[in-house]
């Protein structure tokens, strides 16, 4: 590891600097005075090289769930002072590349003992060896638990050697954590088995789904853009020998999950007529336990699409021991759900078909992967609503001012140059991008626009027009006329399902731009302001980070990009896009363009 610390100092929002500068591997076997064994985390250096590579020539992510496993089982059993199972792994988000050439650093360490199970933290970086410059992999939970020989349940000590501040935020979340695991499963149950609720919850839209679904299930065929997922199917055999067995004797559960990648790998492909890109898993779940001698037999489908950029494939693991083989009696020890997007790596952004089921396990499953999905934007919604997230508004006054404009306009400048952001869907003329961070979701609209970017720009930052085009927005009055390009707003929006109708009150912060080739910038925040009040009526909510980017893209056209850093008060109006079941956004790209492209010159004189 590159020891230089500037290429550490240069990183440490995405990697905690004193976590990396302890490394397990030190010569003198110290730190702070600690030997090592006693050190409650567990690390591992790998040097990528071409045998862990995928045939994209980045690390597999098969080969990655191995490491995880290893060194996280390492770390329980450090803990435990027993052989320590994985019970399961919570989903886990891959936010960057492995190559070939590039150094893994992985580290682990019990967060947090609750009876006879205990959650271990695990967190992974890149390195890259001619720079220096170090990436966050991923960041991963697992759930292990004691278990020597017998069927004796082992009570684990609590974690007590919490040092830093991180030790003790990680061990308070870790039970929110457990929490959401059990929450999760009640959920899901409950989703699954309430179609009333189901029903209601989705709207039109997924009724409309329910009854095309439905259609579709019978009228096998007739949807001929929709692709089968049963021409997904993958079913695939392994025979467990003593390499593939942990350090008890059991099958290595790190080889499992990258068996599993293999196989969903497979299903995604075929539908897909590419390679599609590994984004996330949705829990590894250990249900039993399999040892040497055991043939596993994979089971892969795709479940459903999303907004033709995202795909769930299931796996499902059962297990045969000799008898059980010829008896044809199966043991169901693994499950999980992998979520695929279609690949970035070429000039032109690829969709997914998509996909109708021809029977009733395949509807179930299709509907499934929509509630899994739901349950994965409620983590955003719970995340967010749990984040200490406010208040996010920053009191408005006049000696703030300057200050108050320039981060409004910084904020969203650094919002619009982040990286990683993915298509959720793609029409003509709109496209519609997600930013997922560890606790951060951002949305981004796309629209191609015929108009001038100078008229879109008087256009969109008059945003007492902005309820004409927007029907998120109920009115927009002006509060205050700061200077010629910065007002304070008081804005109304409908109510969501049974809340209140929330309101917001912004700064907005127009600037024009400096030289040839920049942006126009319209940016929002939220402030307080004495003379508009909280009112009783209204549930008062609150925007972090939000506002466009319109660029000349020729003479008479331009691109307007509309970015929103999701705050929980804003999250109830887009939480339907997310999740794949309404287009609200879409059609409000499409109005806005309507607007722009149809607007009066009286309008625009107005202004
Ligand atoms: C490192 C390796 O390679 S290990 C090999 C791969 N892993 C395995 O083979 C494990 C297979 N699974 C198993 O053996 C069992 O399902 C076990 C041991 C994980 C759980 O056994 P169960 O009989 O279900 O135990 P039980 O229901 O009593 O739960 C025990 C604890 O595990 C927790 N637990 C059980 N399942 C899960 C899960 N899916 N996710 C998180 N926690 C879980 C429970 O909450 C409980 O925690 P607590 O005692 O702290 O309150």
């Amino acid at each position: 590891m590159n020891p230089d610390s500037s290429v550490l100092n240069g990183t440490v929002d995405i990697v905690n600097e004193g976590h990396l500068n302890g490394t397990a591997g030190d010569s003198s076997g110290t730190e702070e005075g600690k030997s090592f064994n006693m050190m409650p985390e567990v690390e591992m250096c790998q040097s990528v090289l071409p045998c862990h590579a995928n045939h994209k020539g980045g690390l597999s992510a098969g080969q990655l769930l191995k490491w995880i496993d290893i060194i996280a089982c390492l770390a329980a059993e450090k803990h435990a002072g027993l052989p320590c199972v994985t019970a399961s792994i919570d989903d886990i988000q891959f936010e960057e590349t492995v190559r070939v050439g590039q150094i893994i650093n992985i580290k682990a360490k019990v967060n947090r003992a609750f009876n006879t199970s205990m959650e271990v933290g695990i967190r992974v970086v890149v390195q890259d060896v001619l720079t220096g410059v170090l990436k966050r992999v991923c960041v991963a939970y697992s759930t292990f638990v004691a278990k020597p020989v017998g069927t004796q349940k082992i009570h684990l000590k609590p974690v007590d050697c919490l040092t830093t501040a991180e030790d003790h935020l990680e061990y308070a979340l870790a039970s929110e954590r457990r929490r959401l695991r059990l929450y999760n499963e009640d959920a899901f149950t409950k989703l699954m088995q309430d179609s009333h609720l189901l029903k209601g919850e989705f709207s039109q839209n997924y009724s409309f789904l329910f009854c095309v679904c439905a259609l579709v299930g019978v009228a096998n065929g007739k949807e001929s853009s929709q692709i089968s997922t049963e021409r997904t199917r993958v079913q695939s055999i392994e025979l467990v020998l003593p390499p593939h067995a942990n350090h008890h004797g059991n099958t290595f559960g790190g080889q499992i999950m990258a068996w599993m990648e293999n196989a969903a790998t497979v299903a995604a492909s075929r539908l897909y007529g590419t390679y599609p890109t590994l984004k996330s898993v949705d829990m590894f779940k250990f249900r039993g336990p399999s040892s040497v001698g055991d043939r596993l037999v994979f089971k892969a489908i795709v479940n459903n699409t999303f907004q033709k950029s995202s795909l769930e494939v299931g796996v499902r693991v059962e297990a045969y021991d000799c008898e059980e083989w010829t008896r044809g009696k199966a043991r169901h020890i693994n499950s999980a759900f992998l979520i695929y997007n279609a690949s970035s790596d070429k000039a032109q952004t690829q969709t997914f078909p998509s996909v109708k089921y021809t029977s009733k396990d395949g509807q179930r499953r299709y509907l499934a992967a929509i509630v899994r999905k739901r349950i994965r934007l409620a983590r955003y919604c719970h995340i967010l609503s749990s984040k200490e997230e406010g208040p996010l508004s920053v009191p408005w006054d006049k000696s703030n001012q300057a200050y108050l404009s320039y981060n409004n306009v910084a904020a969203l400048t650094v919002l619009a140059g982040k990286h990683g952001w993915e298509v959720n869907s793609s029409q003509p003329k709109i496209r519609v991008y997600m930013n997922e961070e560890l606790d951060t979701l951002s949305v981004q609209v796309e629209m191609h626009v015929t108009v001038s970017s100078l008229q879109a720009f008087f256009l969109l930052s008059d945003l007492s027009l902005r309820p004409s085009w927007d029907r998120h927005y109920s009115s927009c009055e002006e509060v205050q006329v700061v200077n010629e390009d910065d007002k304070l707003y008081h804005i109304t929006c409908p109510a969501v399902n049974k809340d209140k109708p929330r309101d917001f009150v912004v700064l907005m912060s127009r600037r024009q731009p400096c030289k040839e080739g920049d942006s126009y910038i319209i940016a929002l925040r939220s402030v307080t302001v004495a003379s508009v009040p909280p009112d009783p009526d209204y549930m008062r909510s609150e925007v972090l980070c939000a506002g466009f980017l319109i660029k000349d893209a020729s003479r008479a056209t331009c691109k307007v990009s509309y970015y929103n850093q999701v705050t929980s008060g804003v999250l109830p109006y887009i939480a339907g896009n997310l999740a794949g079941w309404s287009k609200s956004m879409e059609e409000t790209a499409s109005s806005c363009i309507e607007f722009l492209e149809n607007v009066t010159d009286q309008k625009i004189c107005a202004f």
